[in-house]
Protein backbone atom coordinates (compact mmCIF):
# COMPACT_ATOMS: atom_id res chain seq x y z
CA UNK A 1 0.00 0.00 0.00
CA UNK A 2 1.36 3.08 -0.75
CA UNK A 3 1.93 6.39 1.80
CA UNK A 4 -1.77 8.39 0.89
CA UNK A 5 0.40 11.03 2.89
CA UNK A 6 2.54 11.79 -0.01
CA UNK A 7 1.25 13.03 -3.67
CA UNK A 8 2.87 10.58 -6.22
CA UNK A 9 3.81 12.46 -9.24
CA UNK A 10 2.09 11.77 -12.54
CA UNK A 11 3.04 12.62 -16.16
CA UNK A 12 0.47 13.06 -18.57
CA UNK A 13 1.11 12.07 -21.98
CA UNK A 14 -0.71 13.52 -24.68
CA UNK A 15 -0.27 13.45 -28.86
CA UNK A 16 -2.15 12.32 -31.96
CA UNK A 17 -2.97 8.51 -33.07
CA UNK A 18 0.61 6.91 -33.89
CA UNK A 19 2.71 10.20 -33.40
CA UNK A 20 4.81 7.45 -31.07
CA UNK A 21 3.16 7.37 -27.13
CA UNK A 22 3.08 3.89 -26.69
CA UNK A 23 6.95 3.45 -28.04
CA UNK A 24 7.93 6.13 -25.09
CA UNK A 25 5.61 4.34 -22.64
CA UNK A 26 7.37 1.46 -23.49
CA UNK A 27 11.21 2.66 -23.02
CA UNK A 28 10.27 4.53 -19.74
CA UNK A 29 9.04 1.24 -18.38
CA UNK A 30 12.17 -0.38 -19.68
CA UNK A 31 14.56 2.33 -19.05
CA UNK A 32 13.37 3.54 -15.46
CA UNK A 33 14.91 1.52 -13.06
CA UNK A 34 15.08 3.29 -10.34
CA UNK A 35 11.37 4.36 -10.11
CA UNK A 36 8.30 2.18 -10.41
CA UNK A 37 5.86 3.12 -12.45
CA UNK A 38 2.06 2.77 -13.07
CA UNK A 39 0.12 3.31 -16.03
CA UNK A 40 -3.20 4.13 -16.58
CA UNK A 41 -3.81 3.92 -20.64
CA UNK A 42 -7.39 4.94 -22.07
CA UNK A 43 -8.37 3.84 -25.78
CA UNK A 44 -11.49 4.61 -27.78
CA UNK A 45 -11.56 1.37 -29.54
CA UNK A 46 -13.01 -2.17 -28.49
CA UNK A 47 -9.17 -3.70 -28.39
CA UNK A 48 -6.81 -1.68 -25.82
CA UNK A 49 -3.86 -1.91 -27.92
CA UNK A 50 -1.72 0.36 -25.44
CA UNK A 51 -2.11 -1.80 -22.77
CA UNK A 52 -1.45 -5.03 -24.49
CA UNK A 53 1.48 -4.04 -25.83
CA UNK A 54 2.74 -2.58 -22.78
CA UNK A 55 1.49 -5.42 -20.51
CA UNK A 56 3.81 -7.49 -22.97
CA UNK A 57 6.50 -5.06 -22.86
CA UNK A 58 6.34 -5.69 -18.76
CA UNK A 59 6.00 -9.23 -18.78
CA UNK A 60 8.78 -9.51 -21.11
CA UNK A 61 11.28 -7.73 -18.67
CA UNK A 62 9.12 -8.21 -15.79
CA UNK A 63 8.45 -5.09 -14.16
CA UNK A 64 6.17 -4.70 -11.17
CA UNK A 65 4.69 -1.67 -12.80
CA UNK A 66 0.72 -1.77 -12.51
CA UNK A 67 -1.20 -1.05 -15.70
CA UNK A 68 -4.90 0.18 -15.38
CA UNK A 69 -7.06 0.59 -18.43
CA UNK A 70 -10.22 2.06 -19.39
CA UNK A 71 -11.54 1.47 -22.72
CA UNK A 72 -14.73 2.70 -24.74
CA UNK A 73 -14.63 6.47 -24.10
CA UNK A 74 -12.94 9.30 -23.53
CA UNK A 75 -11.32 10.09 -20.21
CA UNK A 76 -11.61 13.64 -20.63
CA UNK A 77 -15.51 13.95 -21.01
CA UNK A 78 -17.38 10.67 -20.05
CA UNK A 79 -14.80 8.71 -18.72
CA UNK A 80 -13.75 11.34 -16.08
CA UNK A 81 -15.46 9.80 -12.58
CA UNK A 82 -13.95 6.56 -13.97
CA UNK A 83 -10.43 7.89 -14.45
CA UNK A 84 -10.93 9.45 -10.91
CA UNK A 85 -11.71 6.26 -9.70
CA UNK A 86 -8.92 4.37 -11.60
CA UNK A 87 -6.10 6.63 -10.09
CA UNK A 88 -7.48 6.26 -6.61
CA UNK A 89 -8.10 2.22 -6.74
CA UNK A 90 -4.24 1.91 -8.41
CA UNK A 91 -2.81 4.33 -5.51
CA UNK A 92 -4.69 2.28 -2.98
CA UNK A 93 -3.65 -0.91 -4.25
CA UNK A 94 -0.11 -0.65 -5.38
CA UNK A 95 2.67 0.92 -4.20
CA UNK A 96 4.52 2.98 -6.93
CA UNK A 97 6.76 6.43 -7.24
CA UNK A 98 5.33 7.93 -10.64
CA UNK A 99 1.59 7.45 -12.48
CA UNK A 100 1.80 7.52 -16.10
CA UNK A 101 -1.57 8.63 -17.99
CA UNK A 102 -2.34 8.82 -21.25
CA UNK A 103 -5.12 9.47 -22.56
CA UNK A 104 -6.40 8.84 -25.96
CA UNK A 105 -5.15 9.76 -29.13
CA UNK A 106 -8.13 12.68 -29.30
CA UNK A 107 -8.51 13.82 -25.57
CA UNK A 108 -7.69 17.57 -24.98
CA UNK A 109 -5.12 18.00 -22.00
CA UNK A 110 -6.72 20.43 -19.76
CA UNK A 111 -9.94 18.32 -18.27
CA UNK A 112 -7.99 15.54 -17.36
CA UNK A 113 -5.07 17.90 -15.91
CA UNK A 114 -8.19 19.67 -13.67
CA UNK A 115 -8.98 16.46 -12.39
CA UNK A 116 -5.52 16.06 -10.64
CA UNK A 117 -5.47 20.01 -9.64
CA UNK A 118 -8.85 20.19 -8.09
CA UNK A 119 -10.65 19.65 -4.87
CA UNK A 120 -11.23 16.17 -6.14
CA UNK A 121 -9.46 12.67 -4.42
CA UNK A 122 -7.31 12.10 -7.18
CA UNK A 123 -5.79 15.79 -6.52
CA UNK A 124 -5.01 14.56 -2.80
CA UNK A 125 -2.72 11.64 -3.67
CA UNK A 126 -1.10 13.10 -6.60
CA UNK A 127 0.54 15.96 -7.83
CA UNK A 128 1.05 16.98 -12.06
CA UNK A 129 4.75 16.52 -12.30
CA UNK A 130 4.56 17.51 -16.47
CA UNK A 131 2.27 17.13 -19.16
CA UNK A 132 4.04 15.41 -22.01
CA UNK A 133 3.06 15.76 -25.31
CA UNK A 134 4.42 13.91 -28.41
CA UNK A 135 4.27 14.85 -31.78
CA UNK A 136 4.44 13.28 -35.17
CA UNK A 137 7.15 15.73 -37.08
CA UNK A 138 5.40 14.73 -40.35
CA UNK A 139 2.33 15.32 -39.63
CA UNK A 140 2.72 18.23 -38.14
CA UNK A 141 4.65 19.59 -40.79
CA UNK A 142 1.84 18.62 -43.16
CA UNK A 143 -0.43 20.53 -40.60
CA UNK A 144 1.70 23.92 -40.66
CA UNK A 145 2.34 23.49 -44.47
CA UNK A 146 1.79 26.77 -46.38
CA UNK A 147 -1.45 26.03 -48.77
CA UNK A 148 -2.11 22.35 -47.59
CA UNK A 149 -5.60 21.37 -46.73
CA UNK A 150 -5.92 18.34 -44.98
CA UNK A 151 -8.63 16.21 -45.04
CA UNK A 152 -9.81 16.67 -41.35
CA UNK A 153 -11.02 20.08 -41.69
CA UNK A 154 -14.20 20.44 -40.31
CA UNK A 155 -15.78 24.16 -39.84
CA UNK A 156 -17.87 23.86 -36.70
CA UNK A 157 -19.89 26.35 -35.18
CA UNK A 158 -20.83 25.08 -31.65
CA UNK A 159 -22.94 27.27 -28.60
CA UNK A 160 -21.05 26.25 -26.10
CA UNK A 161 -17.31 24.62 -25.30
CA UNK A 162 -18.15 21.05 -24.78
CA UNK A 163 -17.46 20.33 -28.21
CA UNK A 164 -17.45 16.79 -29.44
CA UNK A 165 -14.19 14.93 -29.75
CA UNK A 166 -15.08 12.76 -32.44
CA UNK A 167 -16.04 15.94 -34.97
CA UNK A 168 -13.00 17.62 -33.72
CA UNK A 169 -10.53 19.08 -36.23
CA UNK A 170 -7.12 17.15 -35.69
CA UNK A 171 -5.01 20.19 -36.33
CA UNK A 172 -6.68 22.17 -33.61
CA UNK A 173 -6.43 19.34 -31.18
CA UNK A 174 -2.50 18.75 -32.31
CA UNK A 175 -1.88 22.76 -31.37
CA UNK A 176 -3.69 22.89 -28.08
CA UNK A 177 -1.72 19.52 -27.15
CA UNK A 178 1.28 20.95 -27.69
CA UNK A 179 0.07 24.95 -26.24
CA UNK A 180 -0.90 23.26 -23.14
CA UNK A 181 2.33 21.00 -22.96
CA UNK A 182 5.20 21.15 -20.46
CA UNK A 183 7.45 19.11 -22.83
CA UNK A 184 7.63 18.13 -26.52
CA UNK A 185 8.48 15.40 -27.70
CA UNK A 186 8.96 16.29 -31.65
CA UNK A 187 9.28 12.23 -32.78
CA UNK A 188 9.27 10.65 -35.90
CA UNK A 189 12.33 12.82 -37.65
CA UNK A 190 13.30 10.94 -39.76
CA UNK A 191 10.61 11.17 -41.67
CA UNK A 192 11.19 14.87 -42.47
CA UNK A 193 14.01 16.68 -44.38
CA UNK A 194 15.96 19.47 -42.45
CA UNK A 195 13.76 22.54 -43.74
CA UNK A 196 10.62 20.54 -42.75
CA UNK A 197 12.13 19.95 -39.12
CA UNK A 198 13.34 23.21 -38.42
CA UNK A 199 9.62 24.56 -39.37
CA UNK A 200 8.24 22.39 -37.30
CA UNK A 201 10.99 23.06 -34.25
CA UNK A 202 9.86 27.28 -35.32
CA UNK A 203 6.73 27.01 -35.25
CA UNK A 204 6.14 24.63 -31.55
CA UNK A 205 8.54 27.32 -29.82
CA UNK A 206 5.92 30.20 -30.73
CA UNK A 207 2.85 27.67 -30.02
CA UNK A 208 4.61 27.16 -26.80
CA UNK A 209 7.30 29.70 -25.98
CA UNK A 210 8.65 28.22 -22.27
CA UNK A 211 8.47 24.26 -22.94
CA UNK A 212 11.29 21.74 -23.09
CA UNK A 213 11.58 20.83 -26.74
CA UNK A 214 12.73 17.43 -27.52
CA UNK A 215 13.59 15.97 -30.93
CA UNK A 216 13.67 12.17 -31.25
CA UNK A 217 13.17 8.96 -33.33
CA UNK A 218 11.14 6.25 -32.50
CA UNK A 219 10.93 8.36 -29.21
CA UNK A 220 14.31 7.87 -27.87
CA UNK A 221 14.47 9.57 -24.19
CA UNK A 222 16.38 9.41 -21.18
CA UNK A 223 13.65 8.69 -18.55
CA UNK A 224 15.51 11.38 -16.30
CA UNK A 225 14.52 14.10 -18.58
CA UNK A 226 10.78 13.73 -18.67
CA UNK A 227 9.94 11.82 -15.21
CA UNK A 228 10.17 13.76 -12.02
CA UNK A 229 11.31 17.10 -13.19
CA UNK A 230 7.90 18.81 -11.51
CA UNK A 231 7.18 21.24 -14.73
CA UNK A 232 3.21 21.99 -14.01
CA UNK A 233 1.90 24.73 -12.65
CA UNK A 234 -1.50 25.08 -12.26
CA UNK A 235 -1.23 28.42 -11.42
CA UNK A 236 0.37 29.77 -14.82
CA UNK A 237 -1.90 26.66 -17.00
CA UNK A 238 -4.34 28.10 -18.83
CA UNK A 239 -2.06 31.52 -19.58
CA UNK A 240 1.02 29.78 -21.39
CA UNK A 241 0.10 29.34 -24.87
CA UNK A 242 1.78 31.45 -27.12
CA UNK A 243 -1.48 33.38 -28.29
CA UNK A 244 -2.15 34.00 -24.80
CA UNK A 245 1.18 35.60 -23.82
CA UNK A 246 1.03 38.05 -27.08
CA UNK A 247 -2.33 38.95 -26.22
CA UNK A 248 -1.77 39.27 -22.42
CA UNK A 249 1.48 41.41 -23.39
CA UNK A 250 -0.44 43.52 -25.58
CA UNK A 251 -3.14 44.03 -22.67
CA UNK A 252 -0.67 45.46 -20.15
CA UNK A 253 0.97 47.35 -22.53
CA UNK A 254 -2.33 48.85 -23.36
CA UNK A 255 -3.56 49.12 -19.67
CA UNK A 256 -0.35 50.54 -18.90
CA UNK A 257 -0.89 53.19 -21.40
CA UNK A 258 -4.37 53.61 -20.18
CA UNK A 259 -3.35 54.64 -16.90
CA UNK A 260 -0.70 57.30 -18.46
CA UNK A 261 -3.89 58.63 -20.62
CA UNK A 262 -5.75 58.77 -17.08
CA UNK A 263 -2.73 60.94 -15.78
CA UNK A 264 -1.71 63.36 -18.89
CA UNK A 265 -5.56 64.40 -19.92
CA UNK A 266 -8.13 62.90 -18.00
CA UNK A 267 -10.61 61.53 -20.03
CA UNK A 268 -10.29 61.60 -24.26
CA UNK A 269 -13.23 62.97 -25.92
CA UNK A 270 -15.69 60.18 -27.30
CA UNK A 271 -14.90 60.93 -30.76
CA UNK A 272 -11.39 59.66 -29.91
CA UNK A 273 -12.06 56.47 -27.93
CA UNK A 274 -12.23 53.70 -30.42
CA UNK A 275 -8.60 55.20 -31.87
CA UNK A 276 -7.15 55.70 -28.23
CA UNK A 277 -7.80 51.90 -27.47
CA UNK A 278 -7.04 50.64 -31.07
CA UNK A 279 -3.89 48.64 -31.32
CA UNK A 280 -2.59 46.33 -33.76
CA UNK A 281 0.50 45.13 -32.25
CA UNK A 282 2.72 43.39 -34.17
CA UNK A 283 5.87 41.48 -32.24
CA UNK A 284 9.06 41.58 -34.14
CA UNK A 285 9.72 39.07 -36.51
CA UNK A 286 10.64 36.93 -33.22
CA UNK A 287 12.39 34.02 -33.97
CA UNK A 288 13.42 33.06 -38.03
CA UNK A 289 10.74 33.52 -40.40
CA UNK A 290 8.01 33.30 -37.45
CA UNK A 291 5.84 36.30 -36.94
CA UNK A 292 3.03 36.92 -34.70
CA UNK A 293 0.97 39.49 -34.53
CA UNK A 294 -2.43 40.91 -31.85
CA UNK A 295 -5.19 42.55 -33.40
CA UNK A 296 -7.32 44.63 -30.74
CA UNK A 297 -10.19 46.79 -31.77
CA UNK A 298 -13.45 48.19 -29.82
CA UNK A 299 -15.73 47.90 -32.40
CA UNK A 300 -17.57 45.66 -33.79
CA UNK A 301 -17.05 43.34 -36.69
CA UNK A 302 -19.92 42.93 -39.20
CA UNK A 303 -21.10 39.15 -38.80
CA UNK A 304 -21.04 38.23 -43.00
CA UNK A 305 -17.82 39.96 -43.68
CA UNK A 306 -15.84 38.88 -40.78
CA UNK A 307 -16.94 35.60 -41.38
CA UNK A 308 -15.96 35.60 -45.02
CA UNK A 309 -12.42 37.19 -43.95
CA UNK A 310 -11.88 34.37 -40.98
CA UNK A 311 -12.63 32.21 -43.87
CA UNK A 312 -10.05 33.14 -46.17
CA UNK A 313 -7.23 33.54 -44.09
CA UNK A 314 -3.64 33.49 -45.98
CA UNK A 315 -2.03 29.85 -45.59
CA UNK A 316 0.94 32.22 -44.17
CA UNK A 317 -1.24 31.58 -40.85
CA UNK A 318 -0.80 28.87 -38.89
CA UNK A 319 -2.84 29.55 -35.61
CA UNK A 320 -5.04 32.24 -34.73
CA UNK A 321 -7.01 32.40 -31.79
CA UNK A 322 -8.74 35.00 -29.33
CA UNK A 323 -12.23 37.15 -28.69
CA UNK A 324 -14.53 38.23 -31.50
CA UNK A 325 -17.02 41.05 -30.74
CA UNK A 326 -19.58 40.59 -33.20
CA UNK A 327 -22.88 42.97 -34.32
CA UNK A 328 -25.87 41.54 -33.56
CA UNK A 329 -24.46 39.42 -30.42
CA UNK A 330 -24.08 41.67 -27.68
CA UNK A 331 -24.54 39.14 -25.46
CA UNK A 332 -22.23 36.33 -26.66
CA UNK A 333 -18.58 36.52 -26.54
CA UNK A 334 -17.40 34.41 -29.22
CA UNK A 335 -14.00 32.70 -29.48
CA UNK A 336 -12.24 31.66 -32.74
CA UNK A 337 -10.07 29.37 -32.82
CA UNK A 338 -7.75 28.35 -36.13
CA UNK A 339 -4.93 25.67 -36.65
CA UNK A 340 -3.66 24.97 -40.24
CA UNK A 341 -6.57 24.38 -42.30
CA UNK A 342 -9.33 24.25 -39.72
CA UNK A 343 -11.12 26.36 -38.09
CA UNK A 344 -14.21 27.03 -35.23
CA UNK A 345 -16.21 29.77 -33.69
CA UNK A 346 -17.60 28.87 -30.58
CA UNK A 347 -19.48 31.08 -27.82
CA UNK A 348 -17.54 30.55 -25.13
CA UNK A 349 -19.15 33.00 -22.76
CA UNK A 350 -21.01 36.27 -22.13
CA UNK A 351 -20.09 40.02 -22.23
CA UNK A 352 -19.84 41.36 -18.48
CA UNK A 353 -21.55 44.34 -19.53
CA UNK A 354 -24.57 41.91 -20.65
CA UNK A 355 -25.31 40.85 -17.37
CA UNK A 356 -27.32 42.17 -15.15
CA UNK A 357 -25.65 45.39 -12.77
CA UNK A 358 -25.05 43.57 -9.31
CA UNK A 359 -23.55 40.64 -11.54
CA UNK A 360 -21.53 43.11 -13.49
CA UNK A 361 -20.14 45.01 -9.89
CA UNK A 362 -19.00 41.65 -8.46
CA UNK A 363 -16.79 41.12 -11.81
CA UNK A 364 -15.82 44.23 -11.81
CA UNK A 365 -14.56 44.07 -8.45
CA UNK A 366 -12.51 41.07 -8.84
CA UNK A 367 -10.53 41.89 -12.01
CA UNK A 368 -9.25 45.52 -11.62
CA UNK A 369 -7.65 45.64 -14.87
CA UNK A 370 -11.26 45.75 -15.87
CA UNK A 371 -11.28 49.11 -14.57
CA UNK A 372 -8.85 50.05 -17.90
CA UNK A 373 -10.88 48.23 -20.18
CA UNK A 374 -14.26 49.45 -19.64
CA UNK A 375 -15.93 51.57 -21.82
CA UNK A 376 -18.63 53.34 -20.66
CA UNK A 377 -20.96 52.46 -23.67
CA UNK A 378 -20.12 48.89 -24.34
CA UNK A 379 -18.55 47.43 -21.26
CA UNK A 380 -15.87 44.71 -22.01
CA UNK A 381 -16.79 43.81 -25.26
CA UNK A 382 -14.34 44.01 -27.46
CA UNK A 383 -11.54 42.18 -29.79
CA UNK A 384 -8.56 40.48 -29.42
CA UNK A 385 -7.14 38.10 -31.69
CA UNK A 386 -3.58 36.77 -32.32
CA UNK A 387 -2.25 35.26 -35.66
CA UNK A 388 1.13 33.76 -35.77
CA UNK A 389 2.35 32.20 -38.88
CA UNK A 390 5.28 32.47 -41.36
CA UNK A 391 5.72 36.24 -42.72
CA UNK A 392 2.24 37.07 -42.38
CA UNK A 393 1.42 39.87 -44.45
CA UNK A 394 0.50 41.68 -41.20
CA UNK A 395 -0.63 45.51 -42.89
CA UNK A 396 -2.57 43.50 -45.37
CA UNK A 397 -4.19 41.31 -43.37
CA UNK A 398 -4.94 44.14 -40.79
CA UNK A 399 -6.76 45.97 -43.55
CA UNK A 400 -8.75 43.10 -44.32
CA UNK A 401 -10.10 43.06 -40.88
CA UNK A 402 -10.35 46.21 -40.31
CA UNK A 403 -12.91 46.57 -43.62
CA UNK A 404 -14.50 43.65 -41.81
CA UNK A 405 -15.47 46.27 -39.07
CA UNK A 406 -18.99 47.90 -38.85
CA UNK A 407 -18.48 51.57 -40.39
CA UNK A 408 -19.66 55.09 -39.23
CA UNK A 409 -23.07 54.27 -41.10
CA UNK A 410 -23.63 51.16 -40.59
CA UNK A 411 -23.05 51.92 -36.70
CA UNK A 412 -25.22 54.54 -36.85
CA UNK A 413 -28.22 52.71 -38.97
CA UNK A 414 -28.60 50.60 -36.61
CA UNK A 415 -28.20 52.84 -33.39
CA UNK A 416 -30.74 50.85 -31.01
CA UNK A 417 -29.73 48.26 -28.05
CA UNK A 418 -26.12 48.42 -28.14
CA UNK A 419 -26.75 49.73 -31.98
CA UNK A 420 -26.34 46.70 -32.92
CA UNK A 421 -29.32 44.25 -33.06
CA UNK A 422 -30.42 44.77 -36.39
CA UNK A 423 -27.77 43.38 -37.98
CA UNK A 424 -28.47 39.59 -39.65
CA UNK A 425 -27.86 36.79 -38.03
CA UNK A 426 -28.76 33.34 -39.23
CA UNK A 427 -31.59 31.29 -38.38
CA UNK A 428 -29.76 29.59 -34.94
CA UNK A 429 -28.94 33.33 -33.68
CA UNK A 430 -25.19 32.01 -34.63
CA UNK A 431 -22.20 33.27 -36.91
CA UNK A 432 -21.13 31.03 -39.58
CA UNK A 433 -18.10 30.64 -41.07
CA UNK A 434 -18.08 30.27 -44.65
CA UNK A 435 -16.06 29.00 -47.55
CA UNK A 436 -14.98 25.84 -48.07
CA UNK A 437 -11.41 26.05 -46.65
CA UNK A 438 -8.71 28.14 -44.99
CA UNK A 439 -6.44 29.18 -47.72
N1 LIG B 1 9.56 5.95 -38.69
C1 LIG B 1 9.31 6.04 -37.40
N2 LIG B 1 8.34 5.29 -36.85
C2 LIG B 1 8.10 5.42 -35.53
C3 LIG B 1 8.82 6.31 -34.72
N3 LIG B 1 8.33 6.24 -33.47
C4 LIG B 1 7.36 5.31 -33.48
N4 LIG B 1 7.21 4.80 -34.73
C5 LIG B 1 6.27 3.79 -35.19
O1 LIG B 1 5.00 4.42 -35.34
C6 LIG B 1 3.95 3.51 -35.00
C7 LIG B 1 3.07 4.12 -33.94
O2 LIG B 1 3.82 4.28 -32.76
P1 LIG B 1 3.13 4.18 -31.31
O3 LIG B 1 4.20 4.34 -30.30
O4 LIG B 1 2.27 2.98 -31.24
O5 LIG B 1 2.24 5.46 -31.37
P2 LIG B 1 1.06 5.89 -30.37
O6 LIG B 1 1.16 7.35 -30.25
O7 LIG B 1 1.09 5.12 -29.12
O8 LIG B 1 -0.19 5.47 -31.21
P3 LIG B 1 -1.72 5.29 -30.69
O9 LIG B 1 -1.68 4.29 -29.59
O10 LIG B 1 -2.42 4.81 -31.91
O11 LIG B 1 -2.17 6.61 -30.24
C8 LIG B 1 4.65 2.24 -34.54
O12 LIG B 1 4.69 1.35 -35.64
C9 LIG B 1 6.04 2.70 -34.18
O13 LIG B 1 7.01 1.69 -34.32
C10 LIG B 1 9.84 7.12 -35.33
O14 LIG B 1 10.51 7.96 -34.72
N5 LIG B 1 10.03 6.95 -36.68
Amino acid sequence: MSDTSIETPVTILTGSLGAGKTTLLNRLLTKSDDRSIAVLVNDMGELNVDANLIAEQSALTETDDAIAELSNGCICCELRDDLERAVVQLAGEYSFDHLIVEPSGISEPAPVARLFTGGSSAAARYQIDAIVAVVDAYQFSDIVDEGNASDDEVLKNTSNDDVDNNQRPLSSLLVEQVEFADVVIINKTDLVDNEQQTNVNEIIETLRPDAKILTTTYSEVDPAIILGINRFDPATAAERAGWKQILNTTHDEQIKQSVQDTHSQNHASRDNHDHEHDHSHTHPADRYGISSFSYERRRPFHPSRIATVLSNLPAAVVRSKGHLWVAGRETAQLTFSQAGPSAIISVTGRWIASLPEFEQDAYRNNRSELEFEWDEEWGDRRTGLVFIGYDIDTEALIAQLDDAIVTDTEFEKNNSLCGLEQFPTDPDGELTLTGPTMQ
